[in-house]
């Protein structure tokens, strides 16, 4: 496994890059876990004589609840961030360097770290949405209080004032913010336009080569340990079935090359992306994405070196496609701030909704009588990881059928996802409660015609649902007196009475329109 990796490390490194920079700078890892392309470890490493890695063990992101009581960060994906942290260590190790890790408040930790190495800049990734924002502005507020030694000048000898700054980049999506033809106020709302604009006018940057050797590391006396899942007051949780992810970059790297090029799936990712079933229907990139630990631009360069390699077609751009999504969410949370947590979304919409506890927790536990929910939720919690077609069908239910408050389904999932985001989950639900920025969006997913086109033989309900295996594969879906009872009726229990939605559905996709 480490062979790919590093021979993608070394295709991303330079050694003939400049290092004019002074002093110390900070790289302050947040959820950009990896070397390549990172803007950050780049500029910190080209503005000074040596570079402290940093990340702060948050107590707010790890053993808090949140608004419905559920835990911020579950064991699941702790424990991928955990495997993120130890490869980072071990591949800025390989450099030359080393991650210093600390418990506690990143407002906290970073002054005090710039105090004690005389650092004048942090470098970190910048963040959209407020909690993270909040985090921000308490360090940049905390470094104000830092008064370093004055710093000598080499070529006068006269003593400048050095105040320490916090320098945030752009980094986690594939086109740059600066980049967009529009500001942040007149993002288009309706994704099409957005996609057809950033195409048209935009180029997504290079890639950032990270020097082949970023030593000297500075003099620290104690690097701190990864944590344990149990130092983050955590249980440890072991996945027995489905998918099973490693975190860390080394693994991100390995799955692009397995996915593109080993098994030589690109080229039919848009047929079977909205497969629910197995390792390889879809890329499974999102984790690392979500960690950083994978850069989307990579994802990007990859896909075009394939394209002249091997072959373009509808599915290799369908991976860009998909990836504009993740951006059009982000950059959408920039629009609309706090506005997407809340009821009524970005739209400020009116509805009533139910928090009926019983009702939400035969969803939350896959025991609502449906084996598609059930199946979906099942994965969820067993593994952290649910195909995009699941995700959209348990969240169509819940909100639709069920009437259930979408926060409540949301902030599950946040729990969950291995691959949560802010952005992209909170616009998803968003999305799919008929709320978001997009108006034109309110589609309910019909169970019967779900299981039909996407599980024909029931075999990925079977599959988390091993009481069905013995059924007929076409009772599966249905199995009546042989599974639990339905919690509630379909919205549109006549499948045939729907069929008429999800044909205009079907053909605004066929017609060309996104999803
Ligand atoms: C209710 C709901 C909640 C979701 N929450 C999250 C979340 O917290 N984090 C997250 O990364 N994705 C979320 N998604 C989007 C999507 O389901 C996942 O990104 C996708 O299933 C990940 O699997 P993959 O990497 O194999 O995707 P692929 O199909 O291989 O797609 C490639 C990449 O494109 C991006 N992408 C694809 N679809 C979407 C989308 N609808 N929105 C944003 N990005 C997309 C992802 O980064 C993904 O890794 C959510 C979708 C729904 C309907």
């Amino acid at each position: 496994m480490c062979r790919v990796a590093d021979q993608t490390f070394d295709r991303y490194s330079s050694n003939t890059v400049n290092r004019k920079g002074k002093g110390t700078a900070i790289v302050w890892f947040r959820n950009d876990l990896r070397i390549l392309d990172n803007e950050a470890l780049f500029k910190a490493w080209a503005s000074s004589e040596t570079v402290l890695p940093v990340y702060c063990v948050d107590p707010r992101l790890f053993g808090n609840t949140y608004y419905f009581g559920f835990p911020k960060t579950g064991a699941l994906r702790a424990q991928f961030i955990i495997e993120c942290l130890a490869d980072l260590k071990k591949n800025l190790m390989k450099r030359g360097l080393n991650l210093l890790i600390r418990h506690g408040k990143p407002e906290e930790i970073i002054p005090s770290l710039v105090q004690a190495f005389a650092a004048h800049t942090v470098y970190a990734q910048k963040e959209t949405c407020s909690e993270e924002v909040n985090v921000e502005r308490l360090v940049n507020k905390a470094l104000l209080q830092v008064k370093l030694a004055p710093f000598p000048e080499k070529s006068t000898g006269q003593c400048s004032t050095n105040n320490p700054k916090l320098q945030l980049v752009w980094g986690s999506t594939m086109y740059h913010m600066d980049d967009l033809p529009f500001s942040t106020n007149t993002i288009p709302d309706v994704y099409t336009q957005f996609r057809k604009s950033v195409e048209a006018k935009c180029t997504i940057r290079c890639c950032f080569k990270i020097p082949t050797s970023l030593a000297p590391p500075p003099s620290v006396e104690d690097w701190g340990c990864v944590p344990s899942i149990d130092q983050l007051g955590l249980q440890s949780q072991k996945v027995n079935k489905g998918m099973n992810f490693l975190g860390g970059e080394s693994a991100a790297l390995c799955r692009v090359f397995e996915y593109f090029w080993k098994k030589d799936l690109l080229k039919i990712y848009k047929e079977t992306r909205n497969g629910m079933l197995g390792p390889d229907y879809s890329t499974k990139f999102s984790p690392w994405l979500a960690s950083g630990s994978l850069s989307p631009r990579f994802i990007c360069e990859e896909v075009i070196r394939y394209e002249k390699e091997r072959q373009a077609n509808d599915s290799t751009y369908w991976v860009l496609f998909e990836l504009i999504w993740r951006d059009y969410f982000r950059f959408l949370s920039t629009k609309y701030g706090n506005s997407i947590f809340h009821l009524g979304g970005p739209r400020k919409v009116e509805r009533r909704w139910s928090q009926d506890q019983r009702l939400f927790e035969s969803w939350r536990d896959g025991c609502t009588g449906y084996p598609l929910i059930d199946a979906n939720m099942k994965e969820l919690f067993t593994t952290g990881f649910m195909s995009n077609r699941g995700r959209q069908i348990v969240c169509s239910f819940l909100v639709r059928d069920m009437g259930i408050d979408w926060r409540m389904g949301a902030e599950w999932f946040e729990t969950c996802l291995l691959d949560y985001d802010p952005c992209s989950n909170y616009g998803n639900w968003t999305y799919g409660a008929g709320i978001g920025n997009d108006p034109r969006e309110d589609r309910y997913f019909s169970i019967p015609k779900q299981a039909q086109t996407y599980d024909h033989e029931g075999e990925y309900v079977a599959y988390w649902l091993p009481q069905l295996q013995k059924l007929q594969k076409d009772k599966r879906h249905f199995p009546e007196k042989s599974y639990i009872e339905q919690i509630v009726p379909l919205k549109y229990g006549n499948p045939k009475k729907h069929q008429s939605q999800e044909r205009a559905f079907a053909t605004r996709q066929t017609k060309g329109f996104d999803r």
